[in-house]
């Protein structure tokens, strides 16, 4: 559905994107983190068309997004910093999403409206930024798009707000297969509604894959031994991460469950305990392994 294909994006002589390949498949949530300065958000606007990059291409469903209005009548991008018309009502901005977009929804807006909760009478730049938020996922859930784009679009919502937005994108992505591309620091949030994880650090993926093989890959294993961990248990697994806590050893290993279940049962440890990783440990380690320090962050 979304293709980037060997994009590199520079900023005078800055290489913010390198060569950066992306597939996204159609009705899918696909999570985009990655240290701050990575490259997130101006791989959000390229993939958007609002900037172009230096070379490469970025296609929906075949087609060139850069300068390609008919593919962007069905794309929406909700930036971390939503702009509006801020002294338009929300009815005003209803009505210029009417006029701009093709599939917009005047059943849904309305229905949407009992969801937010919010006066469609009041100009945006009365409500709070929080409320400005949720002015932008009204106006965009309302114009049934095919591509939803949304750069950091937790920040700012409270706990209810957030679980409805999250219910909404998946209902239509679920009934519409609306393509969802997401760039959040809120691991927890993208733990809950991705299918597919990429990592971009220094303008290039450390890591893409599904989210149920990436934690199905990964273990954090609580140890301990009669005296020192076997050296041959440890060169036989592939272990990311060890760090010692009195006499329990933690390994962040990776492998097949049963297979490093296996091996470890085979040296009779006194205490032996498989955990699955959540997104943020697997995203320290990650990170870890390509030089970003993050000290004694697994508990
Ligand atoms: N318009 C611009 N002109 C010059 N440099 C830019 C511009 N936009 C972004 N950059 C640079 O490109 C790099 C990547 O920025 P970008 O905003 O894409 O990162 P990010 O991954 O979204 O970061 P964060 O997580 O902090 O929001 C940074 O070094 C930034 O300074």
């Amino acid at each position: 559905m979304i293709k980037v294909e060997e994009v590199t994006k520079r900023f005078e002589k800055d290489l913010v994107l390198k060569e950066l390949n992306l597939n996204i498949n159609k009705g899918s949530i696909y999570g985009l983190l990655g240290s701050n300065g990575a490259g997130k958000t101006t791989l959000l606007k390229i993939i958007s068309g609002i900037i172009k990059a230096n070379s490469g291409k970025v296609t929906i469903e075949d087609k060139l997004i850069f300068e390609n209005a008919l593919l962007k009548d069905k794309l929406i991008f909700i930036p971390d910093t939503p702009y509006f018309f801020s002294h338009y009502t929300v009815n005003q901005l209803a009505d210029f999403y009417k006029n701009t977009y093709s599939s917009w929804n005047q059943n849904r807006f309305q229905q949407l409206g009992k969801i937010f909760k919010l006066d469609p009478r009041k100009k945006v730049h009365r409500f709070s930024k929080g409320m400005q938020r949720q002015v932008a996922f009204w106006l965009a859930f309302s114009t049934m798009p095919e591509v939803l784009i949304l750069d950091e679009p937790f920040d700012g919502l409270d706990p209810v707000i957030r679980k409805k937005v999250k219910g909404l994108i998946i209902q239509d992505v679920a009934e519409r297969e609306m393509t969802v591309l997401i760039s959040s620091h809120n691991l927890r949030e993208v733990e809950d509604i991705c299918d597919y994880i990429g990592i971009l650090h220094n303008g290039g993926f450390v890591l893409e894959k599904d989210l149920d093989d990436l934690k199905s890959d990964v273990h954090k294993i609580q140890i301990a031994f009669n005296g020192d961990p076997p050296e041959k248990l440890i060169e036989s697994l592939n272990i990311v991460h060890q760090e010692k806590r009195g006499s329990v050893n933690i390994w962040i290993v990776k492998g097949d469950y049963a297979d490093v279940d296996q091996e470890i049962r085979s040296y009779q440890p006194i205490l032996k305990d498989i955990l699955p990783l959540t997104l943020e440990e697997i995203f320290i380690y990650e990170m870890e392994g390509v030089g970003y320090a993050i000290e004694n962050v697994l508990v």
